[in-house]
């Protein structure tokens, strides 16, 4: 055989193999999609190119007080419930506020918890997030009983309290700082405080902190675990950050047992009442299992409420009416306190009296929309509303469709915290100090049915005593423009940068708490 034969046939037989490859993915594609269809009444949509789909431009950074381009055009297309091809699986994407409840509701029944392999990879197979069933049960269990009400006001009151006077009051006025940074360094402090009895500023904690910043650009990076990958540092950074935990887990347990030796003799050596010290106290969990409780609990309490606080922060320089109408709240307040002569510091009554700030809360939430969606997946063959959902697929109830829709909220885009004062004027509703009714209703920034966030209270409690602090001693303007964008977790590119002006008045919170320690 001459060399150009050789040639020619390696050629022919090459092309021969790429196109039966391709025939059989094609074959494959069509098997999964299309014949379902015929048999099933599946939503309208459009499902994109073979295994990526539609993720590119359904991922593609957007105005996190819309719901982006991307999605407006498939809702006006195929209506609130169409199906996609998403993060490499065939998907029905709800804008429905009625089927995101049905799903939430269902959890475990029809539907079930389902996020993609790299979080898991990533915040570990023991996180909150990823288990479902009896021992999603039991770490849930574990988590609500340590953030309960009545911690909220016996404890996590004083603590938020003062994690927010040690943020505020480093602020120097005319100064000009990262508002978002702010407020990470505030809820982090707290969660590591609360959770291990980490103080705020001690080398340990600030080396977890930049940990944990490496971490989270991981955990939403894509998952591509290459050297020099975003993703592979996050890996690095969450086998740092266990070590922390480790070394933490292992000098309590000595120091329990030191303290039942010391018993013997009559001396108790007080304990951290934290939620590592319970853990080991009241649970049966593995070592391993309790790493991961406590990492993903420290990513799911600080990275949320931290991006709360700056978008209130954010909606806030831009209406100045409902700052006048804070202030007058919170002036109330503290007017109130000091002429009953008693404690200086926040108590469980006057957070019950921040009406308005709850409001403003709300109105945070819905037009900031901090988690967008969540990930599920069908259990079951089921059907709704005319279609046919098939199991095994994966469902994305979209709460930030159903919180910008104009039929659900006049004006959606629009921060409105008045259209939450009177319930009755409203299409949709919040209640104050109550997540019964925000499991029932339209609003659903924590989420709902069985997976409700466990730390909604603590979040709106922080948020509330930082609108608090801030009104009372500060004016603020953002020094250079910047916008939230949804990546899709919300964030400000500029790390939201503000002048701060201290605001001078008789009940300056920041100078009585610091006459009175
Ligand atoms: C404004 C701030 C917050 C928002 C918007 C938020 C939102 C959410 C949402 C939507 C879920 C449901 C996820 C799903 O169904 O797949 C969730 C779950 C959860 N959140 Fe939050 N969260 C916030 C703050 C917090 C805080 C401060 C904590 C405290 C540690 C916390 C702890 C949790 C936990 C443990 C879960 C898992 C619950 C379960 O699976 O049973 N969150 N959060």
């Amino acid at each position: 055989m001459s060399e150009v034969e050789l040639l020619h046939l390696l050629f022919s037989s090459t092309t021969t193999t790429i196109l039966s490859l391709l025939l059989i993915i094609i074959m494959w594609y069509h098997h999964l999609f299309k014949r379902k269809d015929k048999v099933l009444k599946l939503p309208p949509g459009n499902m994109g190119l073979p295994f990526i789909g539609e993720t590119i431009p359904y991922l593609r950074p957007y105005s996190a007080i819309t719901v982006g381009e991307y999605m407006e055009k498939q809702i006006s297309r195929y209506g609130k419930i169409y199906k996609s091809n998403l993060f490499g699986e065939p998907t029905i994407v709800s804008a429905d506020a009625e089927l995101n409840r049905f799903i939430l509701q269902n959890e475990g029944r029809l539907f079930e918890c389902s996020y993609p392999r790299s979080i898991g990879g990533i915040l570990g197979k023991w996180s909150m997030l990823v288990l479902v069933g009896d021992m999603h049960r039991d770490m849930r269990m574990i988590s609500l009983n340590f953030m309960s009400n009545t911690r909220l006001k016996t404890h996590l009151l004083k603590e938020v309290e003062m994690h927010t006077l040690l943020v505020l009051g480093s602020w120097k006025d005319n100064s000009v700082f990262s508002a978002q940074d702010e407020a990470k360094k505030f809820t982090f402090n707290l969660m590591a405080r609360h959770i291990m009895s980490m103080d705020p500023g001690k080398p340990e904690t600030e080396k977890l902190k930049s940990e944990y910043i490496t971490f989270m650009k991981g955990v939403v990076s894509a998952p591509l675990n290459f050297p020099g990958t975003a993703y592979r540092r996050a890996l690095k950074s969450r086998s740092c950050i266990l070590k922390v935990i480790e070394q933490k887990m292992e000098e309590r347990i000595e120091k329990m047992n030191d303290n039942r030796t010391l018993m013997g003799e009559k001396v108790v050596i007080k304990e951290e009442d934290d939620l590592l010290g319970w853990v080991l106290k009241h649970s049966n969990l593995s070592t391993e299992q309790i790493l991961d409780l406590i990492l993903s609990l420290l990513f799911a309490g600080h990275e949320t409420s931290s991006v709360s606080i700056a978008l209130a922060i954010y909606f806030l320089q831009g209406c100045s009416k409902a700052v006048e109408e804070l202030r007058e709240e919170h002036l109330r307040i503290v007017g109130a306190k000091k002429q009953l002569g008693g404690e200086v510091g926040l108590v469980w009554e006057d957070y019950k009296q921040m009406e308005f700030t709850q409001c403003v809360i709300s109105e945070t939430l819905r037009l900031g929309n901090v988690v967008r969606f969540v990930h599920r997946k069908a259990l079951k063959d089921v059907h709704y509303k005319g279609y046919d959902i098939p199991c095994g697929w994966k469902v994305l109830p979209v709460f930030a469709a159903v919180h910008l829709d104009p039929l659900i909220y006049d004006d959606p885009q629009l921060f409105n915290p008045w259209r939450w004062q009177n319930r009755s004027n409203n299409k949709g509703s919040a209640s104050l100090l109550s997540t019964s009714t925000t499991v029932t209703n339209n609003f659903m920034p924590f989420g709902g049915g069985p997976r409700l966030c466990a730390g909604s209270e603590l979040a709106k409690m922080e948020m509330a005593v930082f609108i608090h602090h801030l009104v009372l001693n500060y004016n603020w303007e953002l020094d250079k423009p910047d916008h939230p964008f949804a990546f899709p977790f919300v964030e400000f590119p500029n790390g939201l940068p503000i002048k701060v002006h201290k605001y001078h008045h008789h009940h300056n919170t920041l100078t009585m708490h610091r006459q009175q320690s």
